[in-house]
């Protein structure tokens, strides 16, 4: 637990707000439930509070540099490496020594705060967890509460789930992965906590939540010491990874742990960011342990921008893999520059799963995903991710094979080679063709997951694939630019160029094909109109929204009293 030291006494006086006991100037205005109240306790809300009123002015600042940054590529400039910051990039300096309690992270599963599956993860066989706020998870109320408890039950070593249908009852192993959590990312409010009048920072909530209720035991039982470990996601400048570096001093504070206790690894998943890579670490070197290669978020962040760059409009989004080129020279200089730093470099996601009613589709994804390790173990990368733990054994064992007994690759993989990479090979466009195919494939996609998002599921098995917040971001942003630009679809040879009318047209087929799949009753009762409705609206906006989840949010707000919220 967290000590009251830093705060004066008339801060932590009590007010009631509906059913809650809140601090001066907190509002709860999510459905009451006394299990959600033993995480919203006053004292973890005065920590939450203080974190949003110490840092909102500098988060504020940082975005408005993000919508500063957007205005200028969208003028015509492209990201590229700052030279105020050649000094950092230039000297000779390393991060904390990577904890022992992490240093061997070769594969690592990922999937939403959901009892069943933390559980499942867990016990995986997994190097670490990564326990999801953000891609994966669908951030309403119920979510994010029962995500909350989820973890400090997961952190406790008591957390249980009996399947009743099945009467299973899942337990912890002896043996479990470490726990990473990733709150949300910057942009994103939490609009059921309401702090001097204003919804609350999402990421602030989940990893002040998170971290009051659970860094003691964490440190005894898993960290050997030393953690909680996070993962930050979404990043675009290094001022961003500094607030992090400030709300974890602030947190260690608080808890009167040592400085440099908190580990973090960022995501290297937006296209600006590739940039600061060695910024970011700088600006988190006491609390780094790493960076990651967030490939389908990347993709995304390509697309969005050079929203204006009709020069640089991406293929099918099947052909965007690690074997473009720009792909392959981010994660080269991302292996490159942890190395030199003295942290991990972690892969990214293959977003094949298993494929149970086929054997033989099942061994051509496995292949696939053996492929896209190999690849990384032999680039360097120190570990990567899996999506399902039917994926585990085939992606440790590739590791295994080329990492021997080594926790890691962090020496014996320098990658000085990859220095002499270029603004030009981050940014070379994709190669390929566009089709028809191509198009309607996004719109199913894009569809069925935000209607799933919207039912509160934010990961979702599609045609055989993981689809989460990322890869249907992707969907998104490249009908929108096919749309703006009435690119011609190439690769189909048919000289057809995407307009409105033809994207009406896809869009009525794919529903009903969507229904058809799905079944009539299942239909009826999703979300899927509402869905393609928001989904179309996107793709044919006159400017490119932000995010998708932005707009969505708006429908999965619930207040109490019962009452609909448009932030
Ligand atoms: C771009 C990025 O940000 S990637 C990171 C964010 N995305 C993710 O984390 C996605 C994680 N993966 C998933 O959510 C899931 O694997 C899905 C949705 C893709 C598929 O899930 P399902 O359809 O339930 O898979 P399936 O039916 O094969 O599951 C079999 C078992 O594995 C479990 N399982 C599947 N994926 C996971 C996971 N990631 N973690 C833990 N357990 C899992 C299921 O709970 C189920 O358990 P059970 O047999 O005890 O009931
Ligand atoms: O978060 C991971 C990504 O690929 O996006
Ligand atoms: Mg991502």
């Amino acid at each position: 637990m967290g000590s009251l030291g830093m705060y004066s006494e008339s801060a932590v006086r009590k007010k009631s707000s509906r059913g809650y006991d809140v601090p001066e100037g907190v509002d709860i205005r999510g459905r009451y439930d006394e299990e959600f109240a033993r995480i919203l306790s006053k004292e973890a809300l005065l920590f939450v509070a203080d974190l949003q009123r110490t840092f909102r002015n500098h988060i504020r600042y940082s975005m408005e540099c993000r919508r500063e940054a957007k205005r200028r590529y969208n003028e015509g400039a492209v990201p590229g490496f700052d030279p105020a910051t050649k000094y950092i990039r230039e000297s000779e300096w390393t991060c904390a020594p990577v904890p022992p309690a992490v240093a061997d992270r070769r594969v690592e599963i990922t999937g939403p705060v959901e009892r069943k599956m933390i559980i499942n993860a867990l016990n995986s066989g997994a190097k670490v967890f990564m326990a999801d706020f953000e891609d994966a998870l669908s951030p309403n109320w119920e979510n994010l509460m029962r995500g909350q408890i989820n973890l400090k039950d997961a952190v406790d070593g008591t957390i249980s789930f009996h399947d009743k249908a099945r009467n299973k009852v899942y337990k912890l192993n002896d043996q479990t992965a470490k726990l990473f959590v990733r709150p949300r990312g910057w942009h994103l409010p939490e609009a059921h906590i309401f702090i001097d009048g204003e919804p609350a920072t999402g990421c602030l909530v989940d990893f002040g939540l998170y971290f009051f209720h659970n860094h003691a035991n964490f440190r005894r039982s898993q960290g050997q010491g030393s953690g909680p470990f996070f993962y930050l996601p979404k990043m675009e400048h290094s001022r961003e990874a500094k607030i992090w570096n400030s709300v974890f001093e602030r947190a260690e504070k608080m808890a009167g742990i040592e400085r440099g206790s908190i580990r973090a690894t960022v995501l290297i998943e937006t296209l600006p960011a590739v940039f600061q890579m060695d910024e970011i670490l700088y600006e988190l070197r006491d609390h780094s342990v790493g960076l990651n290669c967030g490939r389908w978020d990347y993709i995304f962040s390509y697309v969005k921008t050079f929203q204006a760059h009709p020069d640089r409009l991406l293929p099918d989004r099947v052909q965007v893999g690690m074997a473009q080129h720009f792909m392959r020279s981010y994660s080269d200089l991302l292996i490159r520059t942890c190395h030199r730093r003295g942290v991990h470099a972690m892969g990214g996601m293959a977003a094949q799963i298993p494929i149970r009613d086929d054997p033989k589709a099942n061994e051509m994804a496995l292949e696939l995903v053996r492929k896209d390790k190999l690849r990384e173990a032999k680039a360097g990368h120190d570990g990567t991710w899996a999506a399902h733990p039917g994926l585990i054994p085939a992606c440790m064992e590739v590791f295994t094979n080329n990492m021997g007994n080594a926790p890691n690759q962090i020496r014996s993989a320098r990658r000085d080679d990859a220095a002499n990479l270029t603004a030009d090979d981050l940014l070379q466009q994709p190669r390929g063709v566009r089709t028809l195919e191509g198009l309607r494939l996004n719109t199913r996609v894009g569809i069925q997951y935000l209607a799933a998002w919207l039912t509160g599921t934010g990961s979702v098995p599609l045609y055989n694939l993981m689809e989460d917040a990322a890869t249907a971001e992707i969907s998104r942003v490249q009908n929108w630019q096919w749309l703006k630009y009435g690119v011609e679809l190439d690769g189909d040879g048919l000289g057809v160029s995407v307009n409105k009318e033809l994207f009406g047209r896809v869009v009525e087929e794919e529903m009903e094909r969507i229904e058809r799949e799905v079944g009539k009753e299942k239909f009826r009762k999703g979300m899927y109109k509402e869905a393609c409705k928001m989904f179309t609206r996107q793709c044919t906006a006159p400017t490119l929204d932000d995010f998708l989840t932005l707009d969505a949010y708006n429908h999965i707000v619930i207040h109490h009293p019962r009452e609909l919220s448009r932030l």
